[in-house]
Order: structure tokens, then C-alpha cells, then sequence
């Protein structure tokens, strides 16, 4: 490539060239057909952006508020496992990348860097992600400890359970680098009372190692040793009992689950399919924002029997805001939607009132 990288697929070009391929493929690659990593990109290309002139946009201000902290931009830093395959000093550039541009990382649970080295390198807003180990013990102290450090929320990954199967990984016999924050972890708990439990898990960890070499790559069998498969909704409460840090569930794609997350008090959902690396055949995640998000507003307002989530998807993405009003009756749909597709006077600009 002649020159800098001016774009991300010229960042990506040369990513492909430095790094090995099975690290390349380990942050490149989707689940199964990598259906769903596509279909990301594309539904992405289908949106097309209609421009309004002759506006002053001689000052711009993106910044926004997550939880109580002003951002710069509504764009945060997702977690992501692993950045030492790519920069030496892994995770903690990163952060002090977030902080640089006034934004939030979350931190993954399979970080290179431990969440202290993270926590001591700058003073970034950082969530910290999770998955729950079936030793809920050991969850529960990575818990605490992010909390500790400062962390501001965290981050539960629900979608999941299994890791997807990842053709490329399983190909490349891709080898999970030790994990910084369980080998921490683990040695402060060795320290306590409890040190021959320890003893066994790192044991468990161990044998599952060992055969992982042969059975291609040792991430699925990782996750399928150590993490809690039957993890669920009524589980929510437990996480909430051991943190006094905001909790916001990752990785869901419905309405139903959206409606879920809220009636279970978390105080945010994260609409993702992770990047088309776990369940392929998922939808885009950009297709499906609008339908989580929007049964979100529809029950805030108590009116899920009477809202229809298409209608209200069609409102928004056609610039209207929706307010909603006491009485709605099926007639007062056919009326806006009439309304809608003819234009009217009765509209304030940008606002519907059902
Ligand atoms: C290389 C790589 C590693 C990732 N590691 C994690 C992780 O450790 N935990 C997690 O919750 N999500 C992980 N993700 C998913 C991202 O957080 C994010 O969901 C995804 O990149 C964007 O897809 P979305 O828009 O559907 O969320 C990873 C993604 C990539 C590309």
C-alpha cells in the first residue's frame, strides 16, 4: 500500500499483511458461513443517508450522554478479546486511545491486559464486560474487583452460552493466550481459604488445555469448560446482588428480549449480534435496531397493547418522533398512517402524535 491508510478497509489491508493469519483470522472471522458478518456490512451499504441543505453546520456537536457520562461522539469502544495479538501493549493503548477521544471502553473479559493494568493507565470511562463461569465464586470476585478499579458498569455478553464455531480458528488451531485477568485472579485466590478449589479449577483448566491442542482451536473448548451454559434470565437478579455498578445486557436482537431486559431492571441493552461471531443466520444487527430499541420506548410509555413496533419503526425512519397520547384506537393508525403517506399539515415538523 502506498501511503498511509486513509480508511478502515485500507487499515484492515494492512492488518492482513503484518499480522500472523491466525490472528488476522481470529479477529477477521465470523461464525459458520460468516452469513451474518456479511449481511452486517450490507445492511450497513443499504442504508442510504438523504442530506437536508442549507443548514449551518458551521459548529457540529455530536456529544451525547451513556449513563451519565458525556461522550464526544455516540461511538464507544466495543470489547473486543485480545489486543496484545495485534500491539504489544494490548488493551492499554486502546484505552488511553478512549480517553484521548473523550469516549467509553468496555473492556473485555478475555483481555490481554489485566483490568488493573487497564484501570491504572489513563483516566478513560470504562465498563468492564463479562461472562459468568460456572464457578459463580469466581465471577463474582472478577465483580468485585472491577469495581475496585473503578470500572462504571458492567457489561454482560448473553449471547454467548457457546462460542460460535469459527471455521477459520478451528482450521488454524488457534491457541487462547493465557487469559491475564483468570491468572490474576486465581492467585489472589490462592491466597485464601479456599486455595484447594483453586486448585482444581486450574487443574480443569489445565486437562482442558491439553486436549484442546488436538481438537483444533482450544477457544470453543475454553468457553465450554469454564463458562455457565444455563446462565438465564432469573440470574440477572444474582449479578445484581454482587455489584452496585449499572449492568447492561449485550448481544440480543428481539423486541422480546428487549422488553425482558427492562422488566429484569438492568439499566441498558446493547443491540448486537457480536460481530457475526457467534449464532450465523442472525440477523444484521442495524436491521434489528430500531425494533429492540423502539419496544424499549413503546413499554416506558406503558402502551406495548396498543403500539404497533412496524408503525413505529416506519415513523422513525422516516424522521418522525413519536409522541404518544392517551386514547389510540386501530382508526387513529389507518388515519396517521394515511397521514404519513400523503403529508399534512397537521404534522408539526418531525412529530406524530398517536
Ligand atoms: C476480534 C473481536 C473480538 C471480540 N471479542 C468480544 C468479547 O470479548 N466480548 C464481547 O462481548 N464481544 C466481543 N466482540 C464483539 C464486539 O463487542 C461487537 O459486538 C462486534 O464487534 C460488533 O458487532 P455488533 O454491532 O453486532 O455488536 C468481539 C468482536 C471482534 C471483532
Amino acid at each position: 500500500m502506498v501511503g498511509e491508510p486513509v480508511n478502515l478497509n485500507e487499515f484492515q489491508e494492512l492488518a492482513r499483511e503484518a499480522l500472523p493469519k491466525m490472528y488476522y483470522d481470529f479477529y477477521a472471522g465470523g461464525a459458520e458461513d460468516q452469513y451474518t458478518l456479511e449481511e452486517n456490512m450490507e445492511a450497513f451499504r443499504r442504508i442510504m443517508i438523504q442530506p437536508r441543505i442549507l443548514v449551518d453546520v458551521s459548529r457540529i456537536d455530536l456529544s451525547t450522554n451513556v449513563l451519565g457520562y458525556n461522550i464526544s461522539a455516540p461511538i464507544l469502544i466495543a470489547p473486543t478479546a485480545l489486543h496484545k495479538l495485534a500491539h504489544p501493549e494490548g488493551e492499554v493503548v486502546t484505552a488511553r486511545a478512549a480517553a484521548a477521544c473523550k469516549t467509553i471502553m468496555a473492556l473485555s473479559f478475555t483481555s490481554s491486559c489485566t483490568l488493573e493494568e487497564v484501570a491504572s493507565s489513563c483516566n478513560a470511562v470504562r465498563f468492564f464486560q463479562i461472562y459468568v463461569y460456572k464457578r459463580r465464586d469466581l465471577s463474582a470476585l472478577l465483580v468485585q474487583r472491577a469495581e475496585r478499579n473503578g470500572y462504571k458498569a458492567l457489561v454482560l455478553t448473553a449471547d454467548s452460552p457457546r462460542v460460535g464455531r469459527k471455521e477459520a480458528d478451528i482450521k488454524n488451531k488457534m491457541i487462547l493466550p493465557k487469559l491475564k485477568n483468570t491468572e490474576r485472579f486465581l492467585s489472589l485466590e490462592a491466597s485464601s481459604d479456599n486455595g484447594s478449589d483453586l486448585e482444581a479449577f486450574t487443574k480443569e483448566t489445565k486437562d482442558a488445555s491439553f486436549w484442546w491442542k488436538d481438537n483444533g482451536s482450544n477457544l470453543a473448548a475454553f468457553a465450554k469448560e469454564t463458562k455457565d451454559a444455563s446462565f438465564c434470565w432469573k440470574d440477572i437478579e444474582w449479578l445484581s446482588t454482587i455489584t452496585n455498578m449499572p449492568i447492561l445486557i449485550k448481544g440480543l436482537l428481539t423486541r422480546e428480549d428487549a422488553i425482558k431486559a427492562v422488566k429484569v431492571g438492568v439499566a441498558g441493552i446493547v443491540v448486537s449480534n457480536h460481530g457475526g461471531r457467534q449464532l450465523d443466520y442472525a440477523p444484521a444487527t442495524i436491521t434489528v435496531l430500531e425494533e429492540a430499541g423502539l419496544s424499549l420506548y413503546c413499554l416506558a410509555k406503558e402502551r406495548l397493547s396498543l403500539l404497533s413496533t412496524q408503525l413505529v419503526c416506519w415513523c422513525v425512519r422516516h424522521g418522525y418522533w413519536i409522541l404518544v397520547a392517551d386514547t389510540l384506537h386501530l382508526s387513529d393508525f389507518i388515519y396517521i398512517q394515511g397521514k404519513l403517506a400523503g403529508g399534512s399539515s397537521c404534522w408539526r415538523e418531525n412529530s406524530c402524535f398517536l
